[in-house]
């Protein structure tokens, strides 16, 4: 196991939060679950259908199993969404049935403070996954922008944080224009600092290095990087940087000398959804690192996804950081 997930694992288990497995009906869900009751990391509510997931080997002692189509929470759920969603046309009929997918019947408890989390992805598309929380969840205070990051687990490296990197937005922002992209950096900088609680260094990524190339796309990436720098001039963040002057220190003191971050950065900000979704699985399936997400940033209250690729193990991590979000969450709140 990495220190990064025992980490995770060890922040959740000291203030237990409730977190929603929507995928009852996976098995690699299950088995995390049983791994996750088993050490006493989160509270679980899992939805599917109650007869088979009951009827499953795994030991789900002490979790909530519960059945949106005919669970007695479903019409005070139904009532809540429609409000919050009538003026997009939402009807009471629409409402009723809606609230009988695994996905929005989860979001909905979080809503309701329910649940503090949900986790969901193992075999549903992200845009499934995501689109019912934001609809009802909506973004967190003073958040512009949704978006979302890996947590990647580099074995034998020490490149980066001993090997760890956030890599962004693989998963959520499709096409993001330079204000976007900015928005994401400042986030994905917070989300290094919370969850691995060190300093972030922030390379937005390019097919080029300070004007070594330079096109619509680069121009994008400069741009970024100008108004990432004026929304958050503390951070150490730089760009435009190719991969390898980003975490290289040798190519980076060659193409980027005077750069504050170039070979060494923990941080890489992929200028498209093309690029960071493609980079982040070359990473996982070539270098055999750990790579947790999509975990979003900026929702009002944690809702995180998988990819269909994933493994037991890469659920667990995820309901871990996921109930770390939750009780930070808590903390900004408290204050
Ligand atoms: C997440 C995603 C589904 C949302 O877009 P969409 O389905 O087109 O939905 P909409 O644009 O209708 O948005 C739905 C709601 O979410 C909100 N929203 C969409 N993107 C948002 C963002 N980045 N931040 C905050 N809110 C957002 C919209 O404002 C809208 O709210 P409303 O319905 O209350 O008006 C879309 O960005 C997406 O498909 N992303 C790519 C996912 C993917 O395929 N990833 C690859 C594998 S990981
Ligand atoms: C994050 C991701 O790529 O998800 P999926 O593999 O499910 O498309």
């Amino acid at each position: 196991m990495s220190s990064f997930l025992d980490s995770m694992l060890a922040r959740a288990k000291a203030d237990k939060q409730t977190i929603v497995l929507a995928e009852g009906d996976d098995e690699r869900t299950l088995a995390a679950a049983e791994a996750i009751l088993a050490d006493d990391v989160a509270n679980l509510v899992i939805l599917g259908d109650e007869a088979s997931i009951r009827a499953s080997s795994y030991k789900l002692d002490g979790a909530q199993i519960i059945d949106p189509r005919t669970s007695e929470l479903h019409d005070k759920l139904a009532e809540a969404f429609l409000e919050l969603r009538r003026a997009k046309g939402m009807t009471p009929e629409k409402a009723d049935e809606t609230l009988n997918d695994v996905l929005y019947f989860g979001v909905m408890m979080v809503k309701l403070g329910l649940a503090d989390g949900m986790v969901a992805g193992a075999c549903h598309a992200t845009g499934d996954v995501l689109r019912p929380s934001l609809q009802v969840l909506k973004t967190a205070p003073g958040v512009k922008l949704v978006s979302s990051f890996f947590v990647m687990v580099v074995p034998d490296c020490t490149l980066g944080h001993a090997g760890t990197f956030v890599f962004s937005d693989c998963g959520l922002e499709v096409q993001p224009d330079a204000e976007r992209l900015a928005h994401i950096a400042v986030m994905s900088a917070k989300s290094f600092e919370s969850l691995i609680g060190a300093e972030p260094r922030v390379a937005m990524l390019s097919h080029s290095t300070y004007g070594s190339a330079k096109n619509d796309d680069s121009a994008k990436v400069v741009e970024a990087t100008a108004l990432a720098k004026e929304l958050a001039p503390e951070l150490a963040l730089d760009g435009e940087l190719q991969l390898d002057a980003a975490i290289i220190p040798e190519v980076g003191a060659a193409k980027a000398p005077t750069s504050p971050v170039a070979g060494k950065a923990n941080v890489l900000v992929f200028p498209d959804i093309d690029a960071g979704n493609i980079g982040y699985k070359l990473v996982q399936r070539l270098a055999k690192a750990e790579a947790y997400g999509p975990v979003t940033q900026g929702i009002a209250a944690p809702v995180n996804d998988l990819s269909r690729g994933c493994t037991a193990d890469d659920i667990v991590g995820v309901i871990a950081i996921t109930a770390v979000q939750a009780q930070a969450k808590k903390a900004q709140e408290a204050r």
